[in-house]
């Protein structure tokens, strides 16, 4: 069974306090990298060997993932594969997808979403559902209230705060007016939502299954993977400590469901800091500058933006 082991080592250095963090899976080996804070940029993925150009430094379950509401019907709902035969509802992939998802659905399938639901559809929006469904599985106990408290936040303005107060009511009187009890929600605060939604917000991934057998994308260089448009978003919890880079060494991609592959798209060297690219790489400096600095809240330094690449 896939479980995240979290190894922190705090180590005081001369420099400063260094923090070394492994997530790996009790299944598979560790991956050849280890969470370490950087000089500038807070925490990120380092190499603890020498890594080859394509090979594969590991993979990533999602903690929580959600599909947009046009592709609600023709994903599954648990791993956001594409569905031979769209459905009129929800729909599953697999016996093994619907009895992972069973915990999460039984308490959704209390609530009448409708109203939640247009509400996303009709201003645009993604990240709300992923906050519905992280406390679909708070309240059946399979993850705890301060699950993603580990990610960073990103910092949201007063205006930003106040527009969440609408979804935040939302999300809460679906729950009262279902069966469950106000003990089960009492996480649910305001301030638990905003907490969660900064994380989401820095964090999530818009998963874009590619096209094409797992040898071609694995051989294909990143700028040359066919993706086909969002099926869903998605949260990891190791592939949220990879900073950004315009000219990235590594990449994440998804083949056929929210299995996310990371994968190196140089040599790259023991030490060495891995870094993803977090937008469309091909816009010029300004508009990747605009998109990091709204979408993230930081200016990047990196070789290309400081060449005016
Ligand atoms: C997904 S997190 C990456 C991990 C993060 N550094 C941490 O400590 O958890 C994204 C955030 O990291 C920081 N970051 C990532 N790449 C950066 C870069 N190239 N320059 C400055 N800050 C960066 C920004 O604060 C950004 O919002």
């Amino acid at each position: 069974m896939f479980q995240i082991v979290r190894y922190f080592r705090y180590a005081s250095k001369a420099k400063n306090l260094h923090l070394h963090s492994t997530f790996f899976t009790t299944t598979t080996p560790p991956p050849p990298i280890e969470v370490a804070l950087t000089e500038s940029t807070g925490r990120g993925v380092f190499a603890t060997r020498p890594i080859g150009a394509g090979e594969l430094i590991h993979k990533a379950k999602p903690v929580v993932s959600h599909p947009t509401i046009s592709s609600l019907n023709s994903v599954c709902y648990y791993c956001l594969k594409k569905l031979h035969l769209a459905k009129s509802n929800i729909g599953f992939c697999s016996h093994e997808c619907e009895d992972q998802a069973k915990a999460f659905c039984k308490i959704e399938k209390k609530g009448d979403w409708s109203a939640f639901n247009d509400y996303c559809r009709t201003q645009g929006l993604k990240y709300p559902l992923l906050v519905k469904r992280l406390a679909c599985m708070v309240i059946s106990r399979a993850v705890s209230a301060d699950y993603l408290d580990i990610l960073q936040p990103a910092s949201l303005s007063t205006h930003m705060l106040s527009l969440l107060e609408d979804e935040f009511l939302l999300l809460r009187n679906t729950f009262e007016t279902s069966d469950i009890t106000n003990e089960e929600i009492s996480f649910l605060t305001m301030q638990w939502y905003t907490g969660v939604l900064a994380r989401i917000r820095i964090n999530a991934f818009r998963v874009e299954v590619a096209v094409g057998s797992y040898e071609d994308l694995l051989l294909s260089a990143a700028a040359s993977v066919a993706a086909e448009a969002a099926v869903g978003n998605a949260v990891y919890m190791l592939p949220s400590f990879y900073n950004h880079d315009c000219d990235p060494n590594a990449h994440i991609l998804w083949i056929e469901n929210t299995s996310a592959r990371l994968k190196a798209l140089r040599d790259i060297q023991a030490g060495e800091e891995l870094t993803i690219c977090y937008i469309d790489a091909s816009m010029d400096r300004d508009a990747r500058q605009t998109i990091l600095y709204e979408g993230f809240g930081f200016r990047c330094n990196c070789l290309r933006c400081s060449s005016n690449d």
